[in-house]
């Protein structure tokens, strides 16, 4: 049996299909990790072609059953309770992210759990309050029409979900899909299985129809995700994650003309201008790049720096790099693993690659001298490189790791310029004293989001997605209406 309040145990994360746990249909799992200790601490159940089937299916009944024909107050009834009973079980909730991403429990507590419940509330808001449209239309005749709009769910929505911000990335996307009505399918990352599958246990709580939220597990070509998307009964997909995986899917979406809701990579961009407050952008700028241990879609990898304050900036960010200290979980400077072997390989094979481009190592580049069992997984060191040119690979790739370029500018024209000089368009920060500086750069950055002096300050209501190779739409407030509705205008003639 599941038991994620106390993650050390090996068990077995299930399938959780039509307000039931269940086992793959075809006997097979995949080892659970925990990254900070590198050691395995369960099995997952591989949801099969006919598992992920029988989900979709479900979904579909719900929509025709009770879920289908309940009015708005009663959904955000449901799904405010959904909220409350993350609150409290958050401890389990906890533990079960920490187990699976091995992050420090004050981030996890402090971002990932209270935005589990708040991705619920806000949009619980969202659909009670949302103003509808309507047109009084002259009409030829003399007389006049009445032009209304009317929202309706889009259906089964099939949710693939990253393993950086499991809770938080997914109910981001399930708090909308039910709100305005819809049902889902939920893929979380097969790093990350755990928060999802335990949100099955706070569904039945609630007493949420059955089928009206479903989770499947697997990973890679030929398992549950390819099944999802391929699924021509599921009417829409949302994914977060890496660029060259939205690709595949967005193929799987065309057949049937399916929408889709895409948060994908980014390559995001710190400007620091000479006027800027010093202390803020490096104490923003550090958790830019090594929060989480740098796997934020919205993390900084690229900062250009005035030349006059460019040795006092690197200088002062070697000083936060080195205040992060792997394998410390309860210390608040702790720096986690990342997620995986394969994706610590990834990132080390960009420190290696830095190094040949030329790159100063002004500190880090390596993996730290750690002892001791609980830290024998997947760390390595914060870094920051000097040296490197804008077009360098570092520069142009998204790494996903604790670690970041700075390079200096002399001109505003000039640093524009390089920020936008990238495929992706995700977000960016623009630190500077001079608000009018602040306004008129943030403006002329190509991407979804721009914060000046701050960095993942996040107001739910706020248009939140990128540009470019950075993503598809936008999630957040009204926004996530977009993708989460069809809508029906109905013109009446008076
Ligand atoms: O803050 C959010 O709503 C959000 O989507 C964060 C994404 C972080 C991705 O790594």
């Amino acid at each position: 049996m599941t038991s994620y309040a106390s993650p050390a145990v090996t068990d077995t994360v299930l399938n959780f299909i039509d307000g039931t746990y269940r086992e793959g249909s075809e006997g097979k799992s995949f080892p659970n990790f925990n990254p900070a200790t590198g050691e395995q601490i369960g099995l997952v159940q591989e949801a099969s072609a006919d598992d992920v089937a029988d989900a979709v299916a479900a979904a579909r009944n719900a929509l025709n059953g009770r879920w289908g024909s309940m009015t708005t107050s009663e959904r955000v009834k449901l799904i405010t309770a959904v909220a409350a009973e993350i609150e409290r079980r958050s401890d389990d909730f906890l533990a079960a992210e920490v187990a699976d991403t091995g992050k420090p429990r004050a981030v996890a507590a402090h971002i990932d759990i209270p935005r589990g419940a708040a991705n619920f509330r806000m949009f619980a808001d969202v659909i009670s309050t949302m103003p509808g449209e309507s047109f009084i239309t002259d009409t030829p005749d003399g007389g006049q029409a009445n032009n209304y709009t009317v929202r309706k769910p889009k259906g089964v929505i099939a949710v693939i979900c990253p393993w950086n911000f499991p809770l938080l990335l997914m109910t981001w996307k399930v708090g909308p899909a039910l709100a305005c009505g819809n049902t889902v399918v939920v893929k979380p990352s097969e790093e990350t299985p755990r928060t999802a599958a335990l949100l099955g246990e706070v569904m039945n709580a609630v007493g949420m129809p059955d089928g009206v939220y479903n989770v499947v597990h697997g990973f890679g070509p030929g398992s549950a995700g390819e099944f999802l998307t391929s699924n021509s009964d599921v009417d829409a997909i949302t994914f977060t994650g890496e660029t060259r995986t939205g690709e595949k899917i967005m193929q799987k979406a065309a057949v049937g003309v399916r929408d889709v809701s895409f948060e994908l990579g980014g390559k995001n961009a710190g400007i620091v201008f000479a006027d800027a407050d010093l202390n803020k952008a490096v104490e923003g700028l550090s958790r830019a790049v090594f929060m989480n241990t740098g796997q934020v879609c919205l993390g900084t990898e690229r900062v250009y720096v005035e030349r006059p304050v460019y040795e006092e900036f690197v200088a002062r960010m070697k000083e936060a790099a080195e205040g992060f200290k792997p394998g410390a979980i309860d210390d608040p400077a702790y720096l986690g693993p990342l997620i995986s072997a394969e994706h610590r390989d990834k990132v080390l094979g960009y420190y290696r690659r830095a190094v040949e481009e030329g790159a100063t190592v002004v500190t880090g580049g390596g993996t730290p001298e750690l002892s001791g069992p609980e830290w024998a997984g997947f760390f390595v060191q914060p870094t920051v490189w000097t040296g490197l040119s804008h077009d360098s690979t570092v520069m142009r790739e998204e790494i996903f790791g604790p670690c970041c370029g700075v390079i200096p500018f002399d001109e505003e024209d000039e640093v524009i310029a390089l920020a936008n000089d990238s495929p992706y368009g995700l977000c960016a920060s623009i630190w500077s004293e001079n608000m009018s500086r602040g306004h008129r750069v943030a403006a002329a950055m190509d991407v979804g989001v721009c914060w000046v002096n701050s960095w993942f300050l996040r107001d739910l209501r706020t248009a939140f997605g990128g540009s470019g190779h950075s993503g598809i739409g936008r999630e957040g407030g009204v926004h996530s209406l977009e993708f989460y509705t069809e809508l029906t205008n109905i013109c009446v003639k008076l």
